[in-house]
């Protein structure tokens, strides 16, 4: 198990209760930008997470008027500083640290449980590419996305070009990314990339955490199996997508849940199902 330390992180808070995981952007003072640390606390949360299996699904939510105003601004200034030098080394460089930075959100979508993104106010930038790669998201009424990258001089680089345009229409992805202007509540539900508006936070995290809970009642091996496969589908053809459902399929047919989710059905109760196992003790990363 990893020996990450949950009280000791600088940039969320996390807790644990009923089977759902709660991860909040822990800095409303700084609009939740996102510092370089939070770039490692973020994956290494999630991981721990789902080693831990205490959890079947995770909630992110934020702290304060704004979700995430994106990159801290002073990373920039200090790339300016450090990115010097040979150009095809610089270059190597700066390759390895955007593919770091991608794979700090690639972990919401390998995690085994889903991912629900509770959001208010401003969701800019990086956050808009953090949320993308999140199973569903929720927002309030004031909540605005922002491809900001692109009005301060660079491409988007950490994912929302890559996912946006399998969650909303390309003409769309196209004009938020050519133009950087802001996406409202309104038109975010009505494209579908927000599965619900809520008129405030509070509204906002009770609609969430039912949702959550709803999640985690059910078997989480049937549910981690929903995600894999819809993971994989959007990336394969239907035909190999079919052909690794059945597969999956012969391993992981879950004869015991079912008999249980029949059995608490019938005596009307909750089921009880046992969780995903941790992993082999000592083979984790650090
Ligand atoms: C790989 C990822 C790439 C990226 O994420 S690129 C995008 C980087 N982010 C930005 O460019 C954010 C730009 N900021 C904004 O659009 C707005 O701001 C907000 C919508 C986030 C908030 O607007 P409002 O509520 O009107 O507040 P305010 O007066 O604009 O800002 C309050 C203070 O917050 C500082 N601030 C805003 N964003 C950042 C940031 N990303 N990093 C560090 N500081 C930030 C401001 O400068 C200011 O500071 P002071 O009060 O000292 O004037």
């Amino acid at each position: 198990m990893s020996d990450l330390d949950f009280s000791t992180l600088e940039t969320l808070s996390v807790t644990i209760d009923q089977h759902i995981a709660h991860i909040q952007l822990s800095r409303p003072e700084a609009l939740n930008s996102m510092i370089p640390i939070f770039w490692h606390e973020l994956p290494a949360t999630v991981r721990k997470i789902d080693e831990q299996s205490a959890a079947r699904v995770i909630v992110i939510s934020s702290q304060g008027k704004h979700f995430s105003a994106g990159m801290d601004l002073s990373v920039f200034t200090q790339m300016g500083k450090d990115f010097v030098g040979e150009p095809a080394r610089r270059g190597e460089r700066m390759r390895r640290m955007v593919l770091e930075l991608q794979d700090s959100f690639n972990a919401l979508e390998s995690v085994r449980m889903p991912v629900l993104v509770a959001m208010q106010g401003g969701v800019i930038g990086g956050a808009v590419d953090m949320v993308c790669a999140a199973d569903s998201r929720y927002c309030t009424a004031d909540t605005f996305f922002t491809i900001k990258e692109t009005e301060i001089g660079m491409t988007a680089d950490v994912g929302t070009l890559q996912r946006l345009p399998h969650l909303i229409p390309q003409g769309l992805v196209r004009e938020l990314a050519y133009t950087g202007r802001n996406m409202g509540a309104v038109e975010a539900k009505e494209c579908g990339f927000v599965n619900q508006v809520f008129a405030d936070q509070q509204s906002l995290l009770e609609g969430v955490m039912k949702i959550a809970a709803k999640i985690a009642s059910h078997s989480p091996l049937a549910v981690t199996g929903c995600k894999e496969m819809i993971n994989y589908t959007r990336d394969h053809t239907v035909a190999d997508a079919l052909n690794y459902m059945a597969v999956w399929q012969t391993g992981m047919f879950q004869m015991p849940d079912i008999q249980e989710a029949m059995s608490a059905a019938k005596e009307q109760r909750k089921p009880v199902y046992e969780e995903l196992h941790n992993k082999i003790s000592g083979m984790q990363r650090k």
